[in-house]
């Protein structure tokens, strides 16, 4: 089994490139395929959950050859097959075949995905959306079956709750839907601009992305075209995390800040030193930290996904302090192994609660999910001592290079065989 080892305590200083973005690429390979023709994706990372969408291409048919951040996705080919169990299970963002699969087809046979266990994650938004635009929607022992026999048609969709995956769902639903759709309390994280930017590359007629009403004209036909992947705001703001903490100088490139401007106004409440440009962040040493109250929110709020991963740096700030994941309360299986590693945490219902400076030492800890192995790895770094960090490959899911980006910044970091 593969398990990381960190050696703590190391300065960490130069610079690193940030990736394109996995929420985006996650969602925009399976938009692909609504293309005749080929689509070419540049900046793809190279994690786990792009090889597992590539494998379910390849199940369906679709042809992709993926070199050096290049993905060339060819689905003029493509067949309908179902897909109860099995890899679609693999990922999260498997559910986005749903959509794809009903506006390629007409049908679809789908499993429940898989992903980060969060505490639950329904999918009644995205069903209910498919329902607006006329399918014949039901799901059964883990499985979804959509049908549109009379073909999918715009509507209203209004969003109960404030969805990422299920404002994608719908889009890839009613992009080729006769007549009109209008999506309303949509998502507005960027990671959804970036999907309509390449849906209206491939010829699709969508405006508003970015703000909470989307509308839609179906089109009759969706065709190839090349696009670059926005910069992963998530994977910037753990690097930018890791050079607050143990930082002599660190520049994250390939960064765009109005995509982190929350989580670096949090940063700089705390005292953290950032020089903004216009596409990096260069963080400098600080000499204290405050500790603060963060809540989790839609974007443009506080991004759960970085709930976790700041999670150790505020035990390096005086004070007390809570975190509120209003998204997901019960992500909070990065507390624990914080506990192990000297921290006195507690959840109190929904809250956690913090005090600090505190001291960490290494110990053998899980990543049971993404962004736990990235706190983790965080405070790896921070701690006196060793740390293992069994559960790598929900780590390897998000963060591409991790254990090289790191080591170049002085890191003593490793993979190791165990
Ligand atoms: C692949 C991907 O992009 N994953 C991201 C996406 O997940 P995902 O798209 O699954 O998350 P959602 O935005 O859908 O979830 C937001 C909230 O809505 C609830 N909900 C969602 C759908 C639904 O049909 N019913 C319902 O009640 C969820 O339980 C959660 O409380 O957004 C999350 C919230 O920013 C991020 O943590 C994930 O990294
Ligand atoms: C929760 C996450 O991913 P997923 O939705 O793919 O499980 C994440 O990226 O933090």
């Amino acid at each position: 089994m593969q398990k990381l080892r960190i050696r703590g305590g190391k300065k960490l200083q130069g610079e690193v490139t940030i990736n394109g973005a996995k929420n985006s690429t996650v969602a925009l390979i399976p938009a692909a395929v609504l293309a005749d023709s080929e689509v070419v994706l540049e900046g793809v990372p190279d994690i786990q959950d792009v090889y597992s969408l590539l494998d379910i291409l390849n199940d369906f048919n679709v042809k992709t050859e993926f070199n050096d951040g290049t993905l060339k996705i060819d689905p003029t080919h493509m067949v309908s097959i179902p897909m109860p169990t099995g890899k679609i299970q693999s990922l999260r963002a498997s559910y986005y075949f749903m959509g794809a699969t009903l506006s390629k087809f007409g049908h679809g046979v789908i499993g429940l995905p898989g992903g980060c266990f969060l505490g639950p994650r329904p999918i009644d938004q995205h069903l209910k959306a498919f329902r607006m635009l006329g399918a014949d929607v039901t799901e059964e022992y883990g499985v979804v079956t959509l049908k549109s026999d009379q073909g999918l048609k715009g509507g209203r969709i209004y969003m109960d709750v404030v969805s990422v995956g299920a404002t994608i769902n719908a889009i890839l639903g009613s992009v080729c839907a006769k007549g009109k759709t209008v999506i309303e309390n949509a998502a507005r994280e960027p990671e959804i601009i970036d999907v309509v930017t390449l849906l209206n590359k491939m010829g699709a007629k969508i405006k508003g992305a970015g703000t909470n009403v989307i509308r839609i004209e179906g089109v009759d036909q969706l065709h190839g075209t090349n696009h670059t992947i926005i910069p992963d705001r998530i994977e910037a703001g753990t690097y930018i995390t890791a050079a607050v903490a143990m930082g002599r100088g660190v520049k994250v490139n390939n960064v765009l800040y109005e995509h982190i401007e929350s989580y670096i106004a949090k940063l700089d409440e705390m005292g953290a030193k950032l020089e903004i440009g216009e596409d990096y962040v260069f963080v400098h040493p600080q000499d204290t930290l405050t500790m603060p109250t963060i809540k989790t929110l839609p974007y443009p709020g506080f991004a759960t996904d970085l709930q976790q991963p700041i999670t150790p740096l505020l035990l390096l700030a005086e004070g007390r302090g809570s975190i509120t994941d209003t998204i997901y309360p019960q992500r909070v299986k990065h507390i624990p192994e914080l506990n192990r590693m000297g921290a006195n945490i507690k959840v109190d219902g929904d809250i956690i609660r913090l005090e600090g400076p505190c001291k960490l030492s290494g110990a053998p800890v899980e990543a049971s999910d993404l962004r736990a192995g990235a706190c983790l790895v965080i405070a790896g770094l921070i701690a006196e001592g060793e740390t293992t960090i069994s559960g790598v490959t929900n780590i390897l899911r998000g963060y591409a290079n991790i254990v090289s980006k790191l080591q170049a910044l002085g890191a003593d970091i490793e993979m190791i065989e165990d």
